[in-house]
């Protein structure tokens, strides 16, 4: 994994945090600043919350922690699953923070998206069953962030979506083939160029969500099911993903750096600035409603 200079200033502070899932066994739970992990040592299932107020929206500092956790969880030969959710039971994620992308430095957004790309490729790629309970509202970067598990059980009463062009922003070829992998292209192709933002029913219907299942009961589903994924010896489990996963994964880092370049420069177009600068006065309103 590449490290910016800040998301490296970031990592020291974070590693003087108590939490250290190595070696753990039975139950714990730890906390960082912005994700509350418990982990179960006998069945070696970690499940993390996302608990950065008020949407857990992903700015860079909560993208790093990310980060830094799914690095632990890999190497922790104890742990075999993740099952990712949210501490709140309205939003699962209110996709990447817009304020990362209003009057940038630059240099923080070439970092943030580079910090985004290397979380993609971590749970994309990751040797762990990895399970999305998704227990509220989950567009865009949220989204991306479920596609990126191996399976998805969400909850009723939502929405979830690739929703960016609606926005008037492109969804990156990385956020649309994570679409098209779980979808298929037709699917992918109506729901990425609509923006669909799309009830928890329509999401089952089109197969972006496997399982739906009311809020109070998704965490308990969510370990049952991961107990069907953790009867498969994990190495045939991991190679299978792999092998699936890589030709996606290895277009990313082969375009890594162009990647950035696209997202900086069509970011700080004024035109964009401009489209932005309304939405957050949208939101920001809506809001005080
Ligand atoms: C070929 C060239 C390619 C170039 C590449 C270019 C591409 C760019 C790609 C970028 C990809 C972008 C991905 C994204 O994820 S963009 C973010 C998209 N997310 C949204 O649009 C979500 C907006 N939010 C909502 O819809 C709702 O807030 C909600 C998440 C459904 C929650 O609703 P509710 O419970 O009613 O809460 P409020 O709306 O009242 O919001 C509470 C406060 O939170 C602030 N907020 C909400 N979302 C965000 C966000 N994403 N980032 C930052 N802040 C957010 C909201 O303003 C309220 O704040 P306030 O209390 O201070 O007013």
């Amino acid at each position: 994994m590449i490290w910016g200079r800040r998301a490296l200033q970031h990592v020291k502070r974070f590693k003087r945090l108590p939490f250290q899932p190595e070696g753990l066994h039975r139950c714990m739970s730890a906390a960082t600043q912005n994700l509350v992990v418990e982990m179960d040592g006998k069945s070696g299932v970690a499940v993390v919350k996302l608990n950065k107020p008020p949407v857990n929206s992903f700015n860079l500092e909560f993208l790093t922690e990310i980060n830094i956790l799914m690095e632990k969880l890999e190497n922790d030969k104890s742990c075999r699953g993740l099952i990712l959710t949210s501490n709140n039971n309205k939003i699962f994620s209110g996709g990447l923070d817009i304020m990362e992308m209003y009057n940038p430095q630059p240099d923080r957004l070439a970092e943030f998206w580079r910090t985004l790309q290397g979380m993609w490729l971590s749970l994309y790629g990751s040797r762990l069953a990895t399970i999305a309970a998704i227990n509220g509202h989950s567009p865009a970067g949220g989204c991306l962030t479920a596609l990126s598990c191996d399976y998805r059980i969400m909850a009723p009463g939502f929405t979830i979506g690739l929703n960016e062009t609606q926005l008037g922003i492109i969804p990156p070829f990385w956020f649309v083939e994570s679409m098209i992998n779980v979808t298929g292209q037709r699917q992918a192709e109506v729901c990425c160029q609509k923006g669909l933002m799309m009830t928890t029913e329509q999401a089952h219907s089109i197969g972006l969500v496997d399982d739906v299942v009311p809020g109070e009961a998704i965490l308990e589903r969510a370990h049952n099911e991961m107990k069907n994924w953790l009867k498969v010896p994990d190495f045939a489990r991991q190679l299978t993903k792999r092998q699936i996963r890589k030709p996606t994964m290895d277009r990313l880092i082969a375009k890594r750096d162009e990647d950035i370049q696209n997202f900086v420069q069509f970011i700080t177009k004024d035109s964009v600035q401009k489209a932005m600068g309304v939405y957050i006065d949208q939101l920001k309103n809506k809001a005080k409603k």
